[in-house]
């Protein structure tokens, strides 16, 4: 099978853990462990999260007294793809020596006239309380929304339309090449009348981008992997009940919230409807046990997995 993962930021980087470099990579080191066994069995395609590194990025940048102003999200999504990507392939390379891999620079196609723009949602950086947020959202200018029990920096995140890479990354998967691409969604960027491209000041969601690409390299599964075992209805009420095999039309009937489940269960539907194959939300370590069906949240077009035939 051809698979594609989207890596939850949690992967790299859990609430609460110090962001040192040394921290992050033996996180990656970790989920490469699972990753390197699914990259025995299939074709594998990673893309991955970058909400956390790409704020921390953001502070650091607004720091520096040597800039006129922070660094345009943009051009931070590059070198969250360039250092999480590093992380990434090294990992990956020593897992599976002689194995070709590659992480790629990645653009992201998302329009200027995305409604996401007057509306930012997207959680980047670490929490804080809501006071600590109200006031560094006054110093800097910044719009913060609750996560969870607490505050984060929110930032627009358009819908991602198609990755501009999209030819090469087929060409790498059908070279055998293991590729890690698209990483915090990718970066986003306008198409202008005369088709240049140019970035701009967003951070695409990971999820919704995997399912674009997902459709675009026609992968059979598209997995979502972060660090809930399944999707749980009624979640945070006292009547929460784990969701094994559903279908996106019982999916769409539920509600999920905008910063965390929502975009990885609308990604899930859309793959899935649009070509019929298999999607799935779970936890990292269960990768394998969700492709053959006996864990994670799993979304087919009849609520079956593995699919059979009616022939
Ligand atoms: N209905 C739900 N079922 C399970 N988890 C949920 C649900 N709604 C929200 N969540 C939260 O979503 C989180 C995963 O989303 P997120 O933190 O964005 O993941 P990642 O960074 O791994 O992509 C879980 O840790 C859980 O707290
Ligand atoms: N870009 C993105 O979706 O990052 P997270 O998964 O870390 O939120």
């Amino acid at each position: 099978m051809r698979v594609i993962v989207a890596l939850g930021g949690n992967a790299v980087l859990r609430r609460g853990q110090q962001p040192d470099a040394a921290v992050q990579i033996a996180n990656v080191r970790a989920a490469v462990r699972t990753l390197a066994r699914l990259a025995g069995e299939h074709e594998l395609v990673i893309t991955h999260g970058n909400g956390p590194q790409v704020g921390l990025l953001a502070l650091q940048s607004a720091a520096d007294p040597n800039l006129s102003g922070p660094y345009p999200f943009d051009t931070l999504g590059a070198q969250t793809q360039g250092m999480i990507g590093y992380w990434m392939q090294q990992a990956m390379q020593n897992a599976l020596p002689g194995r070709p891999v590659l992480a790629v620079v990645t653009q992201t196609l998302v329009t200027a006239v995305d409604p996401a723009f007057e509306n930012p949602a997207k959680f980047v950086g670490p929490v804080y309380d809501r006071e600590e947020a109200e006031k560094l959202a006054a110093e800097h200018g910044w719009t913060v929304k609750q996560d969870g029990r607490q505050w984060r920096r929110v930032v627009p995140s358009p819908a991602p339309r198609r990755i501009v890479e999209t030819r090469l990354i087929r060409k790498l998967i059908r070279e055998g090449v293991i590729v890690i691409c698209a990483g915090g969604g990718g970066i986003p960027v306008v198409r202008d009348e005369r088709g240049r491209l140019t970035g701009v000041e967003a951070v695409v969601d990971k999820d919704l981008t995997a399912s674009v690409l997902a459709e675009a390299l026609e992968c059979d599964a598209f997995l979502s992997l972060t660090d809930v075992p399944r999707v749980l209805r009624g979640f945070g009420t006292p009547h929460e009940s784990e969701i094994a095999h559903t279908t996106p039309h019982e999916l769409r009937a539920l509600e999920f919230p905008a910063g965390s489940m929502g975009p990885k269960v609308e990604a899930a539907c859309r793959f899935v409807e649009t070509t019929g194959d298999m999607a799935a939300i779970g936890r990292l370590d269960e990768a394998e046990r969700i492709l053959s069906g006996s864990a994670g949240t799993i979304v087919t077009p009849n609520g079956r997995w593995p699919l059979t035939s009616t022939l």
